[in-house]
């Protein structure tokens, strides 16, 4: 089988305006390969050779079947995983280990319950001992941000699900880090919420001007946040697919019932499913220009 991953291309129907991504490569990972010892001397082949390209204040999605090593990438990028062979490149400078510059949401948003909302927001830049004024300034611009104005005082079991990981996120951003790295972060939110929270974090992600890493097990909610999404194989994990999501922004929920949204989750589910077929013919049979290996 090919190692190169196939690319998909479609033409960029964006908007200028909401076009956020640069030229310049926030994060760069380089035949990255993860191998984990058990405690039983058993060892698991997580990652395989991943090579990616991020681009400064692109979004961009993974997805791929369970156990395929996307949380491990994710905490590789974000220096919580520092055993691995292979390079990571952030901003062009080599990393290995905790990076002041990244910020994590995990699906659980992990607020502790003996501080308010003010206080969860701050705690990274009191352990960064950042300028307390300015903390509790952008912390109130953030809860703002994320529709949370005025529950400063609230404490995490007076909120929902949806509101906790609002938290999570302005949380996040305190210290306001160039990535925000997202491990399934509305996986235990109902579908409604759910679809609030991507149209929140896409506001978000418009003012706040960063770049995005999310891993998600929604291709619906990939196609409909991302500008490219990136689909992994079965373990050892393999980058198989990039696909550039040319949707137009800013994106609202309409999308979700036009015909282009359903071709790219078709086509998504049919390289996750390994039954993407190359084309008789030549290439370019769907939404613009399709390179096969
Ligand atoms: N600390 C560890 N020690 C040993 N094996 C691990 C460890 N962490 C993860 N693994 C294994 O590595 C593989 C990849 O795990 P990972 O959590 O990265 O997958 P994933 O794609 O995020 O899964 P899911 O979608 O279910 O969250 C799995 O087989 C998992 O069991």
């Amino acid at each position: 089988m090919s190692m190169t991953p196939t690319i998909l291309e479609f033409p960029p129907t964006s908007s200028s305006a909401w076009r956020a991504s640069t030229d310049s490569i926030a994060v760069s990972l380089q035949d990255v390969s993860k191998i984990y010892a058990t405690a039983s001397g058993e060892t698991i082949n997580a990652l395989h050779g991943i090579s990616l390209d991020i681009r400064a204040q692109e979004f961009v999605s993974v997805i791929g079947a369970s156990g395929c090593g996307k949380t491990t990438l994710l905490r590789i990028i974000g220096g919580l995983e520092t055993q691995y062979n292979g390079n990571l490149l952030l901003t062009g400078s080599k990393r290995s280990g905790p990076n002041k510059d990244i910020g994590i949401v995990f699906q659980d948003a992990n607020l502790l319950p003996w501080r308010t909302v003010l206080q969860n927001v701050l705690l990274p830049a009191q352990v960064l001992k950042l300028d307390r004024k300015q903390a509790i300034e952008r912390a109130f611009w953030l809860l703002d941000l994320v529709g949370l104005k005025g529950f400063e005082k609230k404490y995490p079991f007076e909120l929902s699900g949806g509101m906790r990981q609002r938290v999570a996120i302005a949380r996040a951003l305190i210290h306001d880090p160039s990535v925000l790295l997202m491990d399934e972060p509305f996986g235990a939110l109902d579908a409604l919420t759910r679809e609030h929270m991507n149209l929140e974090l896409l506001k978000i992600w418009h003012s706040a001007r960063k770049t995005v890493f999310m891993i998600t097990h929604s291709i619906s909610e990939a196609v409909f946040m991302s500008d490219r999404v990136i689909v992994m194989s079965p373990r050892p994990g393999r980058i198989i697919a990039d696909v550039t999501i040319g949707l137009q922004r800013p994106r609202n929920l309409d999308l979700l019932s036009e015909a282009a949204f359903g071709d790219y989750t078709r086509r998504l589910r049919h390289l996750l499913d390994g039954d993407e077929k190359k084309p008789e013919g030549g290439a370019g049979v769907v939404l613009g220009r399709v390179q096969y290996d």
